[in-house]
C-alpha cells in the first residue's frame, strides 16, 4: 500500500484536462460483450480499476489493440466461459465495483452470468437486489453461492418485461439495460437511473444497433434486437474529478482553468460549488476557477443554513459529497453536508477536525462545517485514506494545510484518479509518492 507525502500551502496555477470518466468506462468496458465485433473506445482512463477491468476481459479471451494514449479495440468473438468458473476470475473480480456489470452483458449475450461479490468502496450497504431482480422480470434464474459469494444467474428464454427498479441504482439499471438490449421482445424500465454514465451507455448501444428509447429519463423502454454490432465511442470527461478540483481550486487559493469540461453534461455540479461562494467563469467548454482568498456561503431565502445532499440523477452526486465538505471548510459560513444514500462515508471529518476543521459529525448521513475563512490554516497530520472520494477530500485539505501530511492507502485514490500527483505536481502542488 503506498502513501502520499504532501507539503501543503502551495498555491496552484495552471490549465489541467480532467480524465475520462471512471464510472462511465465501467459500463461502456462490459458492454463490449455484447458483441463480436470490434468496438474502439476513446478517452480511457489509466486507472487501476479500469486497468483491471480491461485485465479482466483479455484473461476471459477478449481481444485488445492499443490504437493510442487512451484508445483501445476490443473483440469480443471468442469468449472463454469457463473462465468465469475459475479462482482467478473470482479473485479478479471480486476486486472493483463495475466487475458486476459483466453479468447483464453475460446473460444477454450467452444465456448466463457468474460474479463473485464486487469489491468498490466500503461505504455502507450496497445492495446487488435491484441488479437480480430485475434479471428475473426477464426470466432469469438467480442463486447466491454464500460459501464462496459468488453470484449465478441463467437466463435461455428471456423476454422483455416491465421492470421497476428496486432501487434507482447506477450499476443495476446498466446491468438490467445490457441484458434487455439483445432480449426478445419489450423491456420497459421505470425508475430507472439516468446518470450522464448511463445516457452515454444507451447512446453507445443504440450505435451499436439497440433500440433504447427514453434515454436521460428514469422511464426506458427497450426492444430487444437479435445481435449487435460493432461501434466507436468516447467518454465524456469525469464529471467527479471536475468537481474536485474546483474543491481543490477553492481550498488552495489556487487558479485553476479545467479544460473541455463538457459543461452541459455536468448537471447542477458547478451551482452546488457556486453555493459555496466559489467563483467560476466558463471560458468556452472550460471553467476558469480564480485564486480566491474568501468565498462564502449562501444562505436560503429565509435566511437559514445551505443543506448540501446528494440524489439520483438529476440530483448532486454522491461522489462529491466529501468534496464540498471538505472544500466548505475554509468558506465563511455554514453548512449542512447531508449523504443520504451511503451511511459510512463521512466518518472521515474526524480527519479533518485532527487537522484542526470546524466540523460537527451529527450521526452517520449528515455534518455540519461551520467555515473558518482562512482565520488560520489546518495542520498536516497522517492519514489514512478510507475510500475514493475520502481520500481526495483528504489530499484537498492536506494540500492547503501548514506543514506536512502524510496519506496512506492511496491505492484508493488511484482506483480513480489517473496519476492524480503528475497532474497536481504540474501546477505547482508537491505531493511525492512513498
Ligand atoms: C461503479 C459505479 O458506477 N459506482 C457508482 C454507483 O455505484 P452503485 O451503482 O453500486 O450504487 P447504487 O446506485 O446501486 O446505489 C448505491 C446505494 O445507494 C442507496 N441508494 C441508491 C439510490 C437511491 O435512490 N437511494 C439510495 O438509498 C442504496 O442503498 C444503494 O446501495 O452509483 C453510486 C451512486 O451514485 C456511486 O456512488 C458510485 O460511484
Ligand atoms: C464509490 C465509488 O466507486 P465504486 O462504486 O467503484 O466503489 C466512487 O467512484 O466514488
Amino acid at each position: 500500500m503506498g502513501s502520499f507525502k504532501i507539503t501543503g500551502g502551495k498555491k496552484l496555477k495552471g490549465e489541467i484536462i480532467p480524465q475520462g470518466a471512471k464510472n462511465e468506462a465501467l459500463q461502456i468496458l462490459c458492454a463490449v460483450l455484447l458483441t463480436k465485433e470490434p468496438v474502439t473506445i476513446h478517452n480511457i482512463p489509466d486507472i487501476r480499476d479500469v486497468n483491471k477491468l480491461i485485465d479482466l476481459l483479455e484473461s476471459m479471451g477478449v481481444k485488445t489493440r492499443k490504437l493510442g494514449p487512451g484508445s483501445v479495440e476490443f473483440t469480443a468473438a471468442d469468449v472463454d466461459f469457463s473462465y468465469f468458473e475459475s479462482e482467478q476470475y473470482k479473485d479478479k473480480a471480486a476486486q472493483l465495483r463495475g466487475s458486476v456489470m459483466l453479468l447483464g452483458p453475460m446473460l444477454g449475450r450467452f444465456g448466463k452470468g457468474r460474479a463473485p461479490k464486487p469489491g468498490g468502496d466500503k461505504i455502507g450497504r450496497r445492495p446487488l437486489d435491484a441488479h437480480f431482480v430485475g434479471f428475473q422480470k426477464l426470466g432469469a434464474t438467480f442463486s447466491y453461492d454464500s460459501d464462496d459469494a459468488f453470484y449465478h444467474v441463467d437466463g435461455d428464454k428471456m423476454r422483455g418485461s416491465y421492470i421497476w427498479m428496486e432501487e434507482i441504482s447506477v450499476t443495476g439499471t446498466a446491468n438490467v439495460i445490457m441484458a434487455a438490449v439483445v432480449t426478445p421482445g419489450t423491456t420497459t424500465i421505470y425508475n430507472a437511473a439516468c446518470e450522464p454514465y448511463l445516457q452515454q451507455l444507451c447512446k453507445m448501444l443504440n450505435r451499436m444497433g439497440a433500440k433504447i428509447t427514453g434515454v436521460g429519463s428514469n422511464l426506458l423502454t427497450i426492444e430487444g434486437v437479435h445481435e449487435l454490432s460493432g461501434c466507436e465511442h468516447t467518454m465524456l470527461p469525469d464529471m467527479i474529478e471536475i468537481g474536485s478540483f474546483i474543491g481543490l481550486a477553492a481550498m488552495t487559493e489556487s487558479e485553476i482553468t479545467i479544460k473541455n469540461c463538457r459543461i452541459p453534461e455536468l448537471g447542477i455540479i458547478p451551482d452546488v460549488f457556486k453555493k459555496l461562494g466559489i467563483q467560476m467563469e466558463f471560458r468556452g467548454d472550460d471553467i476558469y476557477v480564480p485564486a480566491q482568498k474568501h468565498y462564502q456561503i449562501n444562505r436560503l431565502i429565509d435566511g437559514s443554513i445551505l443543506t448540501v445532499y446528494d440524489a439520483p440523477w438529476p440530483g448532486f452526486t454522491p461522489d462529491l459529497i466529501s468534496i464540498v465538505l471538505v472544500t466548505a471548510i475554509q468558506a465563511k459560513g455554514t453548512v449542512l453536508i447531508h449523504q443520504k444514500m451511503f451511511e459510512s462515508r463521512l466518518f472521515f471529518t474526524d480527519k479533518l477536525i485532527d487537522m484542526g476543521a470546524q466540523i460537527i459529525l451529527c450521526d452517520p448521513h449528515r455534518a455540519t462545517v461551520i467555515g473558518i475563512n482562512r482565520e488560520y490554516n489546518l495542520r498536516g497530520i497522517r492519514m489514512t485514506s478510507p475510500d475514493i472520494r475520502a481520500g481526495v477530500a483528504l489530499l484537498i485539505a492536506a494540500l492547503s494545510a501548514d506543514g506536512t501530511s502524510i496519506i496512506d492507502n492511496i491505492d484508493q485514490i488511484d482506483r480513480g484518479y489517473q496519476n492524480i500527483d503528475g497532474r497536481l505536481n504540474a501546477l505547482g502542488a508537491e505531493i511525492v509518492r512513498i
